[in-house]
């Protein structure tokens, strides 16, 4: 179980999450969602120790995270970042390597067990054909599925995701998401479908400003009047086949309201729907 409680966190004098609390209970996906800016990334990063709660402490099954330190840490936690740029001349093979690290004594060698780890987590995701590719030649999504191999070989119990949908398409977001459901690991993700957060994650912790403003189931969560006022949008849910799907359709006042240059463009029809 990894839980936050009342952390607060900031850059120089800003304070950008102030009094958030959230818990991932074993085997559960716990979603983390909130408009642009609202700190969702920023939590995600104290949560896994790379920055410090200025208030508040995150804890693993009891131990504060500040106390786990390099292997220890990775053991417990991997992560799914952002995309970082990487021009290192490593092959898809080696950067999924990079995974097993924490799991070999100092200086040893990797073992057959890591290379078959390696072959089993890029197969997961559907990049085992990329093994041999240079990671840096890979496009946005191919990348995105090898650090997802990487954080599979990894082993940990926990893993901690930042919006790791971005560049894949419509089919790898749903198997991504389904995969990472079936692991049985504890997970927390950041993602801004909302669609893909209702039908995958067991709870979702909506966060504006930095502070947590909706927690619960996600029928809870993503309600009309919830959405509308976080994110400026209209909602309607529907279910379809037992899933609930959000429908949304712009708030035409709101964003004339904020941006007067916003006028509709008379010869092109601003929607296809009638
Ligand atoms: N290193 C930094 N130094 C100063 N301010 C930062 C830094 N990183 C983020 N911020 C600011 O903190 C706030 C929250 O950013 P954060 O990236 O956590 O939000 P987010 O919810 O993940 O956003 P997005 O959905 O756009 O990815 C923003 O106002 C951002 O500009």
């Amino acid at each position: 179980m990894i839980a936050a409680t009342d952390v607060s966190v900031g850059y120089d004098d800003t304070l950008v999450i102030d009094g958030v609390g959230l818990q991932a209970a074993p085997g559960e996906v716990v979603g983390l969602i909130g408009p642009n800016g609202s700190g969702k990334t920023t939590f995600l990063r104290t949560m896994y120790a790379a920055l410090r709660p200025r208030a508040g402490l995150v804890t693993l099954d009891d131990r504060p995270v500040a106390e786990l330190r390099g292997p220890d840490l990775a053991r417990r936690i991997a992560v799914v970042a952002q995309e970082t740029p990487s021009d290192l001349p490593v092959t898809v093979a080696d950067m999924v390597l990079l995974g097993r690290a924490p799991h070999r004594r100092a200086l040893a060698a990797f073992t057959r067990d890591d290379h078959r780890a390696v072959a089993s987590a890029l197969t997961r995701v559907g990049a085992r054909h990329l093994a041999e590719r240079r990671y840096a030649t890979l496009s946005g999504g191919e990348k995105q599925r090898v650090l997802v191999a990487r954080t599979l070989a990894q082993q940990a119990d926990h893993i901690l995701l930042d919006e790791p949908t971005n560049h894949l398409d419509i089919r790898y977001q749903h198997e991504l998401l389904r995969m990472v459901g079936r692991l049985g690991v504890t997970s927390v993700v950041v993602l801004h479908d909302l669609n893909l957060a209702v039908r995958y994650c067991t709870r979702l912790v909506l966060l504006d400003h930095g502070r947590v403003v909706a927690t619960g189931a996600p029928e809870e969560v993503v309600t009309s009047p919830v959405l509308s006022a976080v994110y400026g949008i209209h909602v309607e849910p529907v279910t379809v086949d037992g899933c609930l799907q959000l429908v949304f359709s712009p708030a035409d006042e709101a964003l004339a309201e904020t941006d007067p240059e916003n006028e509709p463009v008379a010869t092109a029809p601003a929607t296809r729907c009638r």
